[in-house]
């Protein structure tokens, strides 16, 4: 389990995350939901270690990894801009990882992998090939055949198109239950946050305004700008396509009216 305790970060005088307390459970799927600005990945870089929290405390199993370096504590990241090596083709960024720690993920798994993350044609060419899409499906399993202890990812799907996002959140979720890997992701879509994950952490002003399961969320929003911000994006989209699809109004189709 991850705890983080009483969590504060200032940048410049400015406070960005105030007084953050939470837990996550060995493998569940969370969001972290909030708008721009409101301190999303700033959270996700002081789980990950790039970042050190001004005051409160990271645990992990027990153990306070407040001040353990990055590279210790075994978690990992897909960075928003992807971060791969230019010089290195497809199959070699995927593996690169493995190169000393060979055995983490076995041969087929790897195959099963890039077949799921449709990379099978894209495997020897160079990244500078590669549509933005390509790119984050690569930086996506260089990162899980690490299998890390936590996997971290910030804005996974937002280069991607519909048919493959619908596939890799199947695949991030599958992975999470057979690893039991607990996986944080960072997001400012409401209807990704709250299809993909066990439980929403949404935040405003760097204070969290609620941490539910999805259902929860839908059902009792906890305040105003949950109501605003959250759901009303997902009504509107809603009703557009209700409106495309023969102008069913939203009350009939919740059951309200036939
Ligand atoms: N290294 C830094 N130095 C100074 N200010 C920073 C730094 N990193 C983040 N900030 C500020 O902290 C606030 C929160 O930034 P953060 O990147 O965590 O937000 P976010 O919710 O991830 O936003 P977005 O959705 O736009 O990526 C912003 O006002 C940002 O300008």
């Amino acid at each position: 389990m991850l705890e983080l305790k009483y969590i504060e970060k200032s940048f410049d005088g400015v406070q960005v995350l105030k007084n953050l307390s939470l837990q996550v459970d060995d493998g569940e799927i969370i969001s972290i939901l909030g708008p721009s600005g409101c301190g999303k990945t700033t959270l996700l870089n002081l789980i990950l270690g790039i970042l050190d929290a001004d005051e409160g405390q990271i645990i992990y199993n027990g153990n306070d990894i407040t001040d353990t370096p990055m590279e210790k504590r075994g978690f990992n990241i897909v960075f928003q801009d992807y971060a791969l090596f230019p010089n290195l083709n497809v199959q070699q960024n995927i593996l690169y990882g493995l190169r000393n720690r060979a055995g983490i993920s076995t041969e087929k798994e790897i195959a099963e992998l890039i077949k799921l993350l449709g990379l099978e044609e894209h495997l020897n060419k160079r990244i500078e090939q590669l549509s933005g899409g390509q790119k984050q499906r690569v930086a996506l399993a260089r990162t899980m055949v690490m299998k890390p202890h936590i996997l971290l990812l910030d804005e996974p799907l937002s280069a991607l198109d519909g048919v493959i996002k619908e596939s890799i959140k199947d695949r991030i979720k599958t992975i999470a239950r057979e690893f039991k890997l607990t996986t944080i992701i960072v997001t400012h879509d409401p209807e990704e946050a709250l299809t993909l994950s066990d439980r929403v952490l949404i935040i405003n002003n760097g204070e969290i305004s609620q941490y539910a399961r999805p259902n929860e969320i839908i059902n009792t929003p906890s305040n105003d700008f949950v109501r605003k911000f959250i759901l009303n994006q997902l009504e509107i989209k809603r009703n557009n396509i209700y409106a495309l699809f023969g102008g069913f109004s939203a009350p009939a189709v919740m059951g309200y009216t036939v």
